[in-house]
């Protein structure tokens, strides 16, 4: 029986997957895998048992990813399954930038009592004229699998995009429009385009990289949207340049107290992802990560682990998270070879610092040689399914 502790409210589409192998809740103790969304894991003690943590949507940062790989427990996430539901929101974004759609509902809001209020709205509508997007300059800052979506829809209403991204893998390339232009650097989206929106994960490089430099360089006027995380963005900064008029309007997803009342600032709580399409999708899919890493030891959408698949031919499999260091594969060839068991198949990979090996025998394997296995240098963890 596998435990699963859920961190978040996870969508049934997901949790049904689990089957009477399974029990999985809110309170359970013990847990082997730990199932959430946005839930903060940088306090959380982790027992011994704990061999994988799912994370039912894209960014990490909620997670000690480094902590987890140093006690080789298993990180996945799921790429792509909210980035639709991302960008809708974002090009609703685009528009309540430039057309004043929430001021004006607020405004209409305070006529209840005006018996006149056909005349008074349409004397007052003037207050609330804001420039179409057709034509316009936007920037996306990282292009995956949200800020793809984000640029091809824009480009698609007619905006003149460009896009920026040093890191932009294969799969983005494909599938990016060729209508989008090539920004040299990050500095040319600020001080080229008239809309900006990010999409970048929060890592130690991207923290506070929208700050007053930036600012200054930017149109003025310009509408910075910020879908991606609140730490992108150094909010005293960024106050600043609202107040002065450099940017016209600041739309973000990540509510922050001083934000609250403050006119051009529209801030919505974290709903980017909150469709039942992308809640379902990302269920699915972490469930599925879960469940194939538990039951067969195959690593796929893993931030921490390289990817590992191996079909299950043998009795026995041998799960091993170990240091990415010379001699580990000999050692563990020689143990087995020294007590006359026979690998069937075995892969290995590694990625940064670290690695995994699937090891499959139809020997049984004794306990005293998996505790051999697990003492020698390097080894961090050895997980046993048959
Ligand atoms: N508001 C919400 O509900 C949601 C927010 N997010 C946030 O959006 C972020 C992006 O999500 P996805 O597009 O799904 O992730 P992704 O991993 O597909 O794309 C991130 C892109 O950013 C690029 N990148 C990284 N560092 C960069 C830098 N310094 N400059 C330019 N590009 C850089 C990467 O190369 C990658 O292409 C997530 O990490 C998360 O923080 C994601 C989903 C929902
Ligand atoms: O699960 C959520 O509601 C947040 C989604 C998100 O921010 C992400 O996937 O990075």
């Amino acid at each position: 029986m596998y435990k699963v502790k859920l961190m978040n409210k996870i969508s049934s589409e997901g949790l049904d997957y689990f089957n009477e192998d399974y029990e999985y809740g809110e309170t359970l103790e013990n847990e082997d895998a730990i199932l959430l969304r946005s839930a903060s894991l940088h306090e959380y003690e982790f027992t011994n048992n704990v061999k994988a943590i799912a994370r039912a949507g894209a960014g990490v940062n909620n997670i000690p990813v480094e902590k987890c790989s140093e006690k080789g427990i298993v990180v996945f996430n799921t790429p792509g399954a909210n980035a639709n539901a991302v960008k809708e929101l974002v090009l609703c974004a685009l528009f309540l930038s430039s057309r004043k759609i929430v001021e004006s509902i607020e405004w209409v809001n305070t006529l209840k009592d005006d018996e006149n209020i056909g005349k008074t709205a349409e004397k007052g509508k003037s207050n609330f004229v804001g420039p179409e997007i057709e034509g316009k300059k936007l920037g996306v800052i990282g292009l995956g699998a949200i800020g793809v979506l984000v640029a091809n829809a824009a480009n698609k209403l007619g905006m003149e995009v460009y896009g920026y991204d040093p890191f932009m893998s294969v799969n983005s390339a494909w599938a990016l429009s060729k209508h989008v232009r090539k920004a040299k650097d990050m500095d040319e989206i600020f001080k080229t385009c008239d809309y900006i929106t990010v999409h970048v994960p929060s890592t130690k490089d991207t923290k506070g990289m929208l700050n007053k430099e930036k600012f200054a360089l930017m149109k003025d006027g310009a509408r910075l949207l910020n879908f991606a995380r609140g730490d992108l963005v150094v909010n005293e900064d960024l106050l600043e340049a609202v107040e002065t008029g450099k940017l016209s309007k600041y739309i973000t997803d990540f509510a922050a107290q001083e934000f609250i009342g403050k006119d051009n600032i529209i801030v919505l709580p974290h709903l980017g992802a909150s469709t039942p399409e992308s809640e379902d999708n990302c269920a699915r899919m972490a469930v599925q990560e879960l469940k194939d890493f538990l039951e067969n030891g195959n690593i796929k959408n893993s931030v921490n682990f390289p990817a590992v698949n191996q079909p299950r031919e043998s009795k026995v499999r041998l799960c091993i998270t170990n240091k990415n260091m010379p001699n580990i594969l000999a050692r563990i060839s020689k143990l087995f070879a020294d007590h006359n068991l026979n690998i069937e198949n075995m892969v290995n990979r590694s990625r940064g610092d670290y690695a995994y090996t699937l090891i499959d025998t139809n020997d049984d394997v004794r306990q005293d040689i998996i505790e051999r296995i697990e003492a020698a240098e390097g080894i961090i963890n050895v997980r046993v399914i048959k």
